[in-house]
């Protein structure tokens, strides 16, 4: 198992969005589904260590997000679906900030900004339209080497070339073992990509969907 969630619970002042007693996953694509307000970007926050919780996760048998958080995010990554940065800094500096913080091997920067077309790579994010933003977000969230990659809704705002260009990358890294997690309004399936499997968000829990 490459992700396992035991009695999770997640709350928002005394109301409770999740609640999943057990869920677990081997290596995949996995299209992640749910209705507005379902809970999948508290979930996949959850999962990427930015909110408190109750319960277990545990990434590949071994990092407990709870007790071992450092080894956990190096290894899980998330591109969230309306990613904010600082509208002084740059996707040059940021690139390079976490391309060291993730140990990125050599050479990957410059292959995820080449891929997915990210040009002015010096201009303030103040000043980058809304799809050159989320471009720069989901190349943040492949790198490292990763063993999650969670996409939230990683479809809005880019244009056709930077989607195929994404589907290319999501098979490269999985080829090479990364799973991924996507959420998305429309279906994946479409786009050819080839799922290992879909859940839906529904009355706080996951449930198996049939592709
Ligand atoms: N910071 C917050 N404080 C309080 N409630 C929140 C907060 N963030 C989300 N919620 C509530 O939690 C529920 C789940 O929200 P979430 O954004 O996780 O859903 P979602 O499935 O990602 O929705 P969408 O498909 O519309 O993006 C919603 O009812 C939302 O209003």
């Amino acid at each position: 198992m490459v992700l396992e969630i035991s009695n999770l619970r997640q709350r928002y002042g005394s109301r409770e969005v999740l609640y999943i007693p057990s869920w677990q996953i081997s290596t995949g694509i996995y299209w992640i589904q749910g209705e507005n307000g379902a809970g999948k970007s508290t979930l996949f926050r959850t999962l990427a260590g930015m909110l408190p919780f109750t319960g277990t996760i545990l990434l590949e048998q071994t990092f407990n997000l709870a007790t071992n958080p450092v080894a956990y995010r190096l290894r899980l990554s998330l591109g969230e679906a309306e990613p904010l940065y600082p509208a002084f800094l740059t996707p040059a500096d940021l690139l390079a900030f976490v391309a060291e913080a993730r140990q990125s091997p050599a050479g990957q920067v410059e292959e995820l900004t080449g891929v997915l077309g990210i040009n002015y790579l010096q201009h303030p994010f103040g000043s980058c339209s809304s799809g050159m933003v989320k471009k720069v977000s989901l190349a943040l969230s492949f790198l490292g080497r990763p063993s999650v990659i969670i996409l939230d809704e990683p479809l809005i705002t880019i244009d056709q070339e930077a989607r195929a260009a994404l589907f290319t990358l999501i098979r490269a890294y999985h080829e090479q073992g990364t799973t991924f997690l996507l959420s998305s309004h429309q279906s994946f399936r479409d786009e050819g990509l080839a799922l290992t499997g879909s859940y839906s968000l529904a009355n706080k829990n996951l449930v198996p969907v049939c592709l």
